[in-house]
């Protein structure tokens, strides 16, 4: 039985004429499917539409005999949990309820109207500070509340931070994440390698044999295959870069090439890279995963001066992108 599988309920009395509200499963024949807004790897995510509240949403379609035959079915499990464990925050990208039928899985989930950061970062080429400050703000709070929830992402990237209608973030594709055990946890989001404090270290699970997309992926994921909650900082630290820089720091012309130099720390800023900016990206791509800057410093580095954390930040209106120049 799928949690959260039966969220529609319907008024309907009893035979006292008291009111009864009755758990009604929603299915594909409740929706209007509409354009596809992005293929995975293993699945194909449309928008639809709810017929009867005509509301609209996004649903992820996983076709079933492929997922067993590609042997993913462990991955769509690890995506549903780490979703269903991040319900509460306006930054990423919210699991209503799913449902399958003979063929299919279907995760419904909200509608980011405003497509992929990566879309509108190569319509400007670059971000001016402002923009860079707020959307790096919102995904670091993001991060702070995936970390708090024991969710290590892996594989954050521009294409995984979409834009809702209000031009706010909404981080997603959870497949590839990484579930810490729940004594980990607990904390601020800031405990494990990052934090710079060992013991915590030790609590983090060590993940795996998964490697993110090669521009992002950290240098520990290369070396000794561990991803750890401040694997998520070193690429936030390459997505700042990318919006200022208007490319990721490391990029070569083949995915070997491109490890080789994160490895070896080998990039540059452009000469015109603000020195704030500058400053901050360098603390956080830091080969050694407990020296990056932890999320707590992060957020009282004078690039994010001015930023209201917190409620706030959510609440106030976009900037208008605009572009370093
Ligand atoms: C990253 C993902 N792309 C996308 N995933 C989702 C979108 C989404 C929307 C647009 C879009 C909207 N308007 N214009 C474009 C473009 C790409 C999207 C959405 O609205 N809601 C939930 C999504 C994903 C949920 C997933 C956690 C389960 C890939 C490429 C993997 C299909």
């Amino acid at each position: 039985k799928e949690r959260g599988a039966a969220v529609a309920t319907r008024q309907e009395v009893d035979q006292n004429g008291r009111p009864v509200s009755k758990i009604v499963k929603k299915g594909v024949n409740d929706f209007h499917f509409g354009r596809t807004l992005g293929e995975g790897s293993y699945s194909t995510v449309l928008a639809a539409t709810d017929r009867q509240i005509h509301r609209e949403y996004a649903v992820k379609v996983l076709d079933k005999r492929h997922i067993i035959k590609e042997k993913k079915v462990k991955y769509v499990n690890i995506e549903k949990d780490a979703l269903n464990r991040l319900t509460e925050h306006p930054g990423i990208v919210r699991l209503y309820y799913t449902f399958q039928d003979e063929r299919s899985l279907y995760f419904v989930l909200d509608l980011a109207n405003g497509g992929e950061l990566l879309g509108h970062l190569k319509k400007m080429g670059t971000f001016d500070e402002e923009c860079t400050r707020f959307y790096g703000a919102q995904m670091l709070d993001s991060i702070a509340y995936m970390h708090s929830k024991g969710i290590i992402h892996r594989d954050l990237k521009p294409e995984n931070v979409l834009l809702d209608e209000q031009m706010h973030t909404k981080i997603t594709d959870f497949g590839t994440a990484k579930i810490l055990d729940i004594r980990s946890a607990g904390g601020t989001g800031t405990d494990g390698p990052g934090s710079g404090d060992p013991m915590d270290g030790a609590e983090q699970e060590r993940a795996v044999s998964f490697v993110g997309t090669a521009e992002y992926v950290s240098p520990e994921l290369l070396t000794d295959k561990n991803a750890c909650k401040a694997s998520d900082l070193w690429a936030f630290g390459c997505i700042l870069y990318q919006l200022l820089a208007g490319r990721p720091p490391f990029k070569a012309s083949n995915e070997y090439q491109t490890f080789q130099k994160i490895v070896a720390l080998d990039y540059r800023f452009p000469d015109n890279f603000p020195a704030v900016a500058k400053d901050l990206i360098e603390r956080l791509l830091v080969l050694d995963p407990s020296k990056r800057l932890p999320i707590e410093h992060i957020k009282a580095h004078s690039f994010f001066e001015g930023i209201q954390w917190g409620k706030g930040l959510w609440k106030q209106k976009a900037p208008r992108l605009r572009s370093y120049v």
